[in-house]
């Protein structure tokens, strides 16, 4: 059976289940097919040759090196949508936050807690704290994925204009937002336009640094700018600046780093977007399942750097799980390895993306160790996993 190692705490729901499916925990990462991750930082940690899968139970992927991981045929899986609701509901409440000043108000509650006057000193002081409703305010969400439309969803409840920017949305998520979402065409005209401005897209090259001081400067005077996606996309030096001169009114972040902590105007959070029980739970079990399948069947669903395969539960027979450069004739060598070895193909699926190809043959028979060494061999291929039901 199969070794997996922890990189980080995982919700017992999934780790139990792999565990009465036969999978044994290690200590040691070198010694596991597989790593169960959150947000430890992969980048700098060498996998070892016979690491086969890394799943991430959240949905950023950028603390794992995922190109580095398609070229030695390491499939890399992420659970989408499954902690999103605990983030909308955080990202709610750091807009409340950040409407009164609450947190304020606590404090000086809790600073006048031994005095016996404090009700009606509470009175007078209360004007320090108030603010403003979401009602009535346009809200700008940048990312329409599984967290952006659940926020605008709530936002349009609660009597907020939503605007929202997402140009690389897919026709089937499009097709599922609110028709009162505005569709904003440039970032530009978003910021602009917006009282509250949140982020909700992924870390990436294109992304990084995307609330950059140009982007500031269309903003509007006294917006507030919401981060629950990752620091990396904001210029966190233009944004102090932003929110010394007032030009921001505040900066509410999940990104607790030595910048934004020392930020005025700011609302720091721990990365406590996913951490709720629910969140941490959908997320293991889905990423167990997911491990599961891949492993036992060799199919693939949710990988950030390889494509969908599902050819159902392994039957009879065997399977061979080749991971090649996405090249002519690689299909056509390994056809033919396999007619040489007489092995009937029962079912086939052959799926790329980029530069990567990943192809799942179900065969008759057992394929042998000379068989599968020819295969290894083959030009383009860069690992080959035989998968047969064990004995
Ligand atoms: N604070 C937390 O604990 C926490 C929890 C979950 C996710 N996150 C972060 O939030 C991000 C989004 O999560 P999700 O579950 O909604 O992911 P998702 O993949 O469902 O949605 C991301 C959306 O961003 C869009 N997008 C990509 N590049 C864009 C660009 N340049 N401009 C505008 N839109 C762009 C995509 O089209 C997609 O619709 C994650 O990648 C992660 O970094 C943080
Ligand atoms: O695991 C966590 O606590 C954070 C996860 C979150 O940042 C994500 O991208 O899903």
């Amino acid at each position: 059976m199969y070794a997996v190692h922890c990189m980080n705490n995982i919700s017992t729901v999934g780790t139990d289940a792999l565990e009465r499916a036969g999978y044994e925990f290690v200590d040691d990462p070198d010694r596991a097919d597989a790593w169960l991750v959150r947000s430890a930082n992969l980048h700098e940690i060498e996998a070892p040759a016979g690491l086969l899968a890394i799943a991430r139970a959240g949905a950023g992927v950028n603390n794992i090196p995922v190109e580095r991981c398609a070229q030695r045929g390491i499939v890399v899986f992420n659970t989408p949508g499954a902690n999103a609701n605990a983030v909308k509901e955080l990202v709610i409440c750091g807009m409340l936050l950040a409407c009164r000043d609450v947190i304020g108000g606590v404090e000086w509650v809790h600073e006048a807690s031994d005095d016996p006057q404090i009700a009606k000193r509470a009175e007078k002081a209360k004007k320090r704290f108030a603010g403003c409703e979401l009602a009535g305010k346009r809200v700008g969400v940048i990312g329409l994925g599984a967290i952006g439309a659940q926020v605008a969803d709530v936002l349009i409840a609660l009597g907020a204009e939503v605007m929202g920017y997402d140009p690389y949305l897919s026709i089937n998520a499009a097709w599922g937002l609110d028709r009162r979402i505005e569709h904003a065409t440039e970032l530009s005209d978003l910021l602009a336009a917006c009282d509250f401005v949140t982020l909700h897209v992924p870390a990436t090259d294109e992304t990084r640094g995307m609330i950059s001081s140009v982007a500031i400067a269309h903003m509007k005077r006294g917006a507030v700018l919401l981060n629950f996606a990752r620091d990396a996309l904001v210029d966190e030096q233009a944004l102090a600046e932003a929110l010394d001169d007032g030009h921001l009114a505040r900066y509410v972040t999940d990104f607790a780093n030595p910048a934004s902590a020392n930020m005025k105007n700011a609302i720091v959070l721990p990365h406590l977007g996913a951490s709720t029980g629910e969140a941490e739970d959908n997320c293991a079990v889905m990423a167990a399942r997911q491990l599961r399948d891949y492993l036992e069947n060799g199919n693939i669903a949710n990988s950030v750097n390889y494509g969908r395969v599902d050819l159902g539960p392994l039957g009879e027979g065997s399977r061979v799980a080749l991971f090649h450069d996405n090249a002519q004739g690689v299909i056509g060598q390994l056809t033919q390895v396999l007619a040489n070895s007489g092995l009937n193909i029962e079912n086939m699926s052959n799926v790329s993306r980029g530069a990567y190809a990943y192809t799942l043959v179900e065969v008759s028979g057992a394929v042998s160790p000379e068989t599968g060494a020819e295969l290894s061999a083959l030009d383009h291929v860069t690992r080959v996993r035989v998968i047969a039901r064990e004995a």
